[in-house]
């Protein structure tokens, strides 16, 4: 409610063009926009920790640092790194890190609200951040990633730590990447600090079922919602976009249980195949010959011609903004399981609640990962491992609760369960905000 009654009003007026910080300017804000419009769409569900609010629409602390490396050819190169602390209400930062040539300030910034939001709707002690750098690595060798994260890690350790936020992989970005991280800082601090990143090769104090964790966590949350539509597991047609550590993981435990892969898009191109993609092959033709295209048995489709798959269930997981007003009307599942961040617009999510379809939101099916960081973070703190068994009964269990209490909610309240995700995690984050309290 704004009036100008409002005594937030009034001192929204008072501050004038000094209100809105330059990067939230709603001219040239990009991808950040899309949290800022599931904020305001939440607030009426806030009740009296809506006062709060701004609290969430502002990140906490903002780098932005200049990455220069020696190339292979002897020249310098300078690459645009970035690593945001969207909210720490509730505990340290925690999100990845992605290398990718359209990595921008506002999609970093709009990936650590995600996280913040993530980590609350499962309630794991956590704030969120992200962390991102504006380079193609299929441009560089393996000599010159290494200098570009050992320099990068160095420039963002002013605000990193086990304790202050606790970098990942993301997008393009694997447990060599946090092996050079860990180093990294370690070197600088002067200890050996396994605590500072997590999905760690299993040697270096990472955990075991941290690589499978999010696929794994998108088959559980999928699967539950499956239960509550009535659809069986055993048959089910299921579309993947990205066959990264995301998608292939979560094609593979869907192929494992029963269900049949009926396409799989990645940056390569697209194949469909009715009869069935056994992922596992996928997996290894991918690697044999660097695409996904040409894999027996299956035809090849054009990029658009994805979204309108004879499928019921689309799993998105490779980037944000893929699902649009444009192709919301084409697809044809029941269900979506978003599988990585931010892959459905706000119009789109409309279109589809008015079609029917259940959306699974990446605040939650994909929040496995971030779960199983969290156990190799205790882990590390405690120099104690566990199996592989205890993990996933443990991470199995934290995604059915959480699913199932959001789908309360949902129901509770009659609105789609993304929403019923950002009511519980903002309530979450904003009642830590309020106890905490300003200072002085
Ligand atoms: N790695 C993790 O543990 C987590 C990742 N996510 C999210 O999941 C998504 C995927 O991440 P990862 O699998 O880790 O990355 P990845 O780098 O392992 O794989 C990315 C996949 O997306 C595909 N891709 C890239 N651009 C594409 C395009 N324009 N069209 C179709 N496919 C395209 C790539 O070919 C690749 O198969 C991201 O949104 C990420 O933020 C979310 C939670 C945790
Ligand atoms: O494992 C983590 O800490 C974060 C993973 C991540 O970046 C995400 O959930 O989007």
């Amino acid at each position: 409610m704004t009036t100008t009654q409002d005594p937030q009003n009034q001192t929204q007026a008072r501050l004038g063009q000094h209100a809105i910080p330059s990067y939230l300017d709603p001219n040239n804000i990009g991808p950040y926009e899309i949290f800022l419009e599931q904020v305001e769409r939440v607030t009426p569900y806030l009740g009296k920790l809506a006062y709060w609010v701004e609290t969430l629409k502002r990140p906490k602390r903002i780098l932005v640092v200049d990455v220069p490396i020696h190339l292979d050819d002897g020249t310098v190169a300078h690459f645009e790194g970035y690593r945001v602390q969207h909210n720490t209400s509730r505990g340290p930062a925690k999100g990845g890190v992605r290398y990718h040539q359209d990595v921008t300030l506002s999609e970093v910034m709009a990936l650590s609200a995600w996280m913040t939001i993530k980590n609350a709707a499962v309630n794991l002690p956590y704030g969120g951040g992200k962390g991102g750098i504006r380079i193609d690595p299929r441009k560089y060798s393996t000599g010159e990633l290494e200098r570009l994260t050992r320099r990068y890690t160095t420039e963002i350790g002013l605000i990193i730590g086990p304790e202050k936020d606790i970098p990942a992989p993301d997008v393009n970005t694997n447990p060599q990447t946090m092996a050079w991280m860990m180093d990294t800082y370690s070197m600088n601090v002067g200890r050996t600090a396994t605590g500072v990143v997590t999905g760690k090769p299993v040697s270096l104090g990472g955990s075991l079922g941290r690589g499978d964790a999010t696929g794994r966590g998108v088959f559980v949350t999928g699967a539950e919602a499956m239960k509550k539509l009535g659809m069986g597991l055993e048959g089910a047609r299921i579309a993947v976009q990205g066959f990264g550590n995301v998608g292939n993981a979560a094609a593979r435990i869907f192929h494992d249980h029963g269900a049949k892969i009926v396409a799989i898009q990645d940056v390569t191109g697209t194949i469909h195949s009715a009869a069935g993609i056994d992922p596992y092959a996928a997996l290894e033709h991918l690697g044999r010959t660097g695409k996904i295209t040409g894999f027996a048995g299956s035809e090849e489709l054009g990029r658009a011609e994805f979204w309108g798959v004879d499928c019921d269930v689309l799993i998105p997981a490779a980037l944000e903004k893929q699902i649009t007003s444009d192709n919301a009307g084409q697809i044809r599942a029941r269900l979506i399981v978003e599988g990585a961040n931010g892959p459905t617009t706000p119009a789109a999510d409309d279109l589809l609640a008015e079609r029917g379809v259940t959306v699974v939101p990446d605040v939650l099916a994909n929040a496995g990962g971030v779960t199983v960081s969290y156990f190799e973070w205790v882990q590390d703190f405690s120099s104690f491992f566990w199996t592989e068994d205890e993990i996933n009964a443990r991470l199995d269990r934290i995604m059915s609760e959480a699913f199932l209490s959001l789908w309360d909610v949902k129901e509770r309240h009659g609105v789609t369960l993304r929403t019923a995700a950002y009511i519980v995690a903002c309530t979450r984050v904003l009642e830590a905000r309020a106890l905490r309290g300003l200072y002085p």
